[in-house]
């Protein structure tokens, strides 16, 4: 199948600079966080959705979307259900990648590296930032699991909400919070005219990090 991709899509022309080498000698965070703010400028919606890649117990991949919450030295950060299939994944094999795809400003960024539950206090902090109704829905969803219809899922909140009140603070949910992963491999992508893309990507070998050009 091709896709038209218009005058501003991947293929499309840019005023932008090149992605050099030189944008990395700060490392991977501060390039990371400025194309975030491109994204988020650019209007995209969700521009922190990342898609998630773990592997099962066959060594078979795994791909869903996860919504990144916090990038610091130590490395991105999502939220999640321990006991979902990306949770029981990532305790088995504690490695994950993740994809930013920000099509409309033609740049990609992946993130690979090992994975580690956050401490609780970290994910404390930010459960208690969420609105009521998803902490109460993460209470409510035994997520990864089947059910049998949509009217026990709207039930089990019910449920929930009845259990807990209007007044009370709603804890954190067992088996719920943070995962870290901590970069070992960074690959920023920028889109150019005829597949002729822009690739730098960064590694780390111990505490020194590497940046090399890839082919497109
Ligand atoms: C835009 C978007 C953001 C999402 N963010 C999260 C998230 O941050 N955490 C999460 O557990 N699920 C999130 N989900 C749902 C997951 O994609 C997925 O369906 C769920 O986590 C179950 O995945 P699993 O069965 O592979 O563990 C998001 C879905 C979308 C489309
Ligand atoms: N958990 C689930 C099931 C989600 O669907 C999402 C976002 O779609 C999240 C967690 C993370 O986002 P938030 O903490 O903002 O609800």
């Amino acid at each position: 199948m091709r896709v038209g991709y218009g005058h501003q899509g991947i293929a499309g022309p840019s005023e932008e600079s090149d992605l050099d080498a030189e944008q990395l000698k700060d490392g991977w965070l501060p390039l990371m966080r400025r194309w975030l703010e491109d994204a988020v400028e650019a209007g995209i919606p969700e521009p922190n959705a990342m898609t998630l890649g773990t592997v099962d117990e066959h060594g078979h991949p795994c791909t869903r979307t996860v919504l990144c919450k916090g990038l610091s030295p130590a490395g991105v950060l999502f939220f999640t259900n321990y006991e979902s299939d990306k949770g029981r994944q990532l305790a088995a094999v504690p490695y994950a990648s993740v994809t930013f795809t920000w099509v409309p400003i033609a740049k990609q960024i992946t993130v690979r590296g090992p994975a580690e539950r956050v401490s609780a206090e970290v994910t404390d902090e930010y459960w208690h930032s969420r609105p009521r109704g998803s902490r109460l829905g993460a209470w409510a969803s035994e997520q990864s699991r089947p059910i049998r219809s949509r009217a026990e899922l709207d039930a089990a909140l019910l449920h929930v909400a009845e259990r807990f009140g209007v007044d009370v603070d709603i804890p954190v949910r067992p088996n719920w919070g943070g995962i870290l992963i901590r970069p070992e491999v960074v690959e920023f992508w920028q889109g150019r005219a005829n597949r002729m893309h822009n690739r730098i990507r960064t590694s780390r070998h111990g505490d020194r990090w590497t940046v090399e050009r890839l082919q497109p």
